[in-house]
């Protein structure tokens, strides 16, 4: 079956702790249903009890977490998702990814091999990437015949990859923005942004999530404020004109990614 996602997600770095339960309890409670967190993000206990004790049924909640560098290995991927499994308190994971494709690591296409074998044993639903590029993915593809569903990669004004974006709608593959808000830093004061906020009374942040729709990705923010969180998933419901997603988007630039972050060099274990 192929995987059916919301508009928009709930980051979860850094949350951590009791605090963090309750950030995403509230989160479910305000109409998140998409819960995104990783094995690296030390906080799967935390989603997990928030999933356990939410009150929503499970089956309505998509969790995702991502397998991490350092367990790329083929034979490492059923028993690392096993562990998220048992971190969570969950029977299965909704949707797993490769965290980095760590190109110098070279084991990618060994860690999606793994990525499969869980998905064939039923402790993942679907499987997908992130941070890949398209080279990354085709390789993959090629290499075992099976496509990611999603490629969850870094996406805001200042870098909006609008490129990326149509070679994956081509391809079918669902993309996640990561820092969508590109954590305030720059992007909810450009005049682009603000002006078009004004123009209909709501907020920075609201206008770049509208434009994250716009433009076909699906945005992950991370915010730990019920006001915040309530304010992020009604940005879903406003339209912007063409011109004000053009004028947005028009932000972009190659340095725009918030951190020496490039996939084809940059990677975490
Ligand atoms: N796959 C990958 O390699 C990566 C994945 N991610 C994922 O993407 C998620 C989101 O990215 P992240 O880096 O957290 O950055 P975001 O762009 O989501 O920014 C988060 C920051 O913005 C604040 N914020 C959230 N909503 C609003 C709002 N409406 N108005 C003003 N400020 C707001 C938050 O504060 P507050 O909580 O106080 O509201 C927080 O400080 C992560 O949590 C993680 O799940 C992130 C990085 C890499
Ligand atoms: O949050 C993630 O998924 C990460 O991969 C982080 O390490 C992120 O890259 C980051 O910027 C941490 O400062």
């Amino acid at each position: 079956m192929t995987i059916s996602l919301p508009p928009i997600g709930l980051g979860t770095w850094p949350m951590r702790g009791r605090e963090g339960t309750a950030a995403v309890i509230s989160a479910i409670e305000k109409g998140y249903r998409l819960i995104d967190s990783a094995f690296n993000y030390e906080n799967e206990g935390v989603v997990g009890t928030a999933v356990r004790t939410c009150g929503v049924p499970r089956e309505e909640l998509i969790i995702t977490s991502k397998l991490p560098g350092r367990h790329h290995k083929q034979s490492h991927v059923v028993p690392t998702i096993e562990e998220t499994v048992a971190r969570m308190g969950l029977d299965y994971i909704d949707l797993y990814l490769i965290h980095w494709p760590n190109p110098s690591q070279g084991l990618y296409v060994d860690a999606w091999k793994g990525m499969i074998e869980a998905k064939e044993a039923g402790i993942v639903k679907h499987i997908g990437v992130s941070n890949f590029l398209p080279d990354h993915i085709e390789k993959i593809e090629a290499e075992t015949g099976v496509r990611p569903e999603v490629n969850q990669i870094e996406l805001h004004p200042m870098f909006p990859q609008l490129g990326q974006l149509q070679w994956h709608e081509e391809k079918g593959i669902i993309v996640e923005g990561w820092s969508p808000l590109r954590r305030g830093n720059e992007a909810t004061s450009a005049p682009a942004v603000t002006e078009v906020a004004a123009a209909h009374g709501i907020t920075p942040a609201q206008a770049i999530l509208a434009w994250h729709r716009a433009i076909g990705s699906l945005p992950l923010p991370k915010s730990s404020d019920p006001v915040r969180q309530s304010e992020n998933l009604a940005a879903m419901e406003i339209e912007l004109t063409d011109d004000e997603v053009a004028s947005i988007s028009a932000l972009g630039r190659p340095d725009g990614r918030q951190a020496d972050q490039n996939p084809e060099y940059y990677e975490e274990m």
